[in-house]
């Protein structure tokens, strides 16, 4: 595939003493970077999601701990501030416990830059793999849905769920493309069509609240979203509205497709009961774009991901292979246990 032809867009970028990172939370309207130098500032990119997306979110903690190194700070200290941004996504901690094995067998900064450098690389590759394993199993013609932003920017470039997306327009598989607004932060709205309209690929917006509708009428054939942590049955943990998609694909005789990189996999952890949801503020609900639009006094629970049961997903794509109707043994065989 000429993966050329796709935007590249690289929202995560290392630049030899410090961390560039595109903030998320200004697009479209702006294009803005930030500049990271310490673990505290990649720390505090990550709580307010001007990086966000499970693969990314592991790529700039990586970097946070280069970042600490260079600057003699104590990496036990740092590794600790980065794990606890965020509890969701286990790509984090999966970062952080690749980047400790490497301290504790000795690494110095140059060596641990190597380390966050290899994460960043096998991470597009990994994209670009399960681009082409997950287009296949899509029959020509298609119709998707996708939540979230799942692009280059929640990962090193791609995308997982997008990254399906982009190698099935390039295979004539998908023709048309519906995203979710993805409230409260409009990741789907602001990120997910920013991608798609950059790489001219046919695409529509619509309100969440759309998508048993859009279903009903038999303009999408798959569901094809992302994963922030996929326990060892299979459970996923997404974007929040990830789990109503699923019921309503099921329904309606939709294909459901998780796309996930071994990252993302967590068989340290049995279901889903056992995943942590991040609950973040009532006023990211309360207000749109900055603006109050809800009364005074009114409260608000705010989770922000939600867990989709094995059984609702027809496959998982990662880049070590796919797995059809998940069970623990099925995930045993490909990841171990
Ligand atoms: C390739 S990104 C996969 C997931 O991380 C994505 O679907 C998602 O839920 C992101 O949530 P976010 O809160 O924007 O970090």
């Amino acid at each position: 595939m000429d993966f050329d032809r796709y935007d590249r867009i690289r929202a995560v970028q290392w630049q030899g003493d410090h961390l560039r990172l595109l903030d998320q939370r200004l697009l479209p309207q702006e294009e803005r970077w930030i500049d990271c130098r310490s673990a505290a500032d990649v720390t505090q990119a990550i709580k307010d999601l001007a990086v966000r997306g499970a693969p990314a979110i592991g790529i700039a903690a990586a970097w946070g701990v280069v970042l600490a190194a260079k600057q003699g700070e104590p990496l036990e200290s740092a590794l600790a501030l980065l794990r606890a941004a965020r509890p969701t996504a286990v790509n984090l901690m999966w970062a952080l416990d690749r980047m400790k094995a490497r301290i504790t067998a000795g690494a110095d900064a140059v060596a641990l830059e190597r380390e966050a450098q290899a994460i960043q690389d096998e991470d597009l590759a990994a994209n670009r793999h399960m681009g082409e394993l997950g287009a296949s199993l899509i029959a020509p013609h298609a119709g998707v849905l996708t939540h979230c932003n799942t692009g280059s920017l929640a990962t090193a470039g791609f995308g997982t769920a997008l990254g399906v997306i982009r190698a099935g327009v390039a295979s004539g598989r998908v023709e048309q493309v519906f995203a979710g607004e993805t409230r409260p932060w409009q990741q789907g709205a602001r990120l997910t069509m920013w991608e798609l309209v950059r790489d001219g690929i046919p695409a529509k917006l619509i309100a969440d609240s759309a998508a048993s509708h859009l279903m009903r009428s038999g303009a999408v054939q798959w569901v094809i979203v992302g994963a922030d942590r996929i326990a060892a049955n299979g459970d996923t943990a997404n974007k929040i509205g990830t789990y109503q998609l699923a019921i309503a694909a099921r329904h309606h005789g939709v294909k459901f497709m998780v796309v996930a990189p071994s990252s993302t996999v967590d068989m340290a952890t049995a279901s889903g009961e056992d995943i942590e949801i991040e609950l973040r503020e009532p006023a990211e609900l309360l207000a749109v774009a900055g603006r109050r639009t809800v009364v005074e006094g009114a409260e608000a629970w705010n989770p922000v991901f939600d867990v989709t049961p094995a059984d609702l997903i027809d496959a998982i794509v990662t880049e070590k292979g796919v797995i059809e109707r998940p069970t623990t043994k099925a995930m045993q065989a490909l990841f171990g246990s």
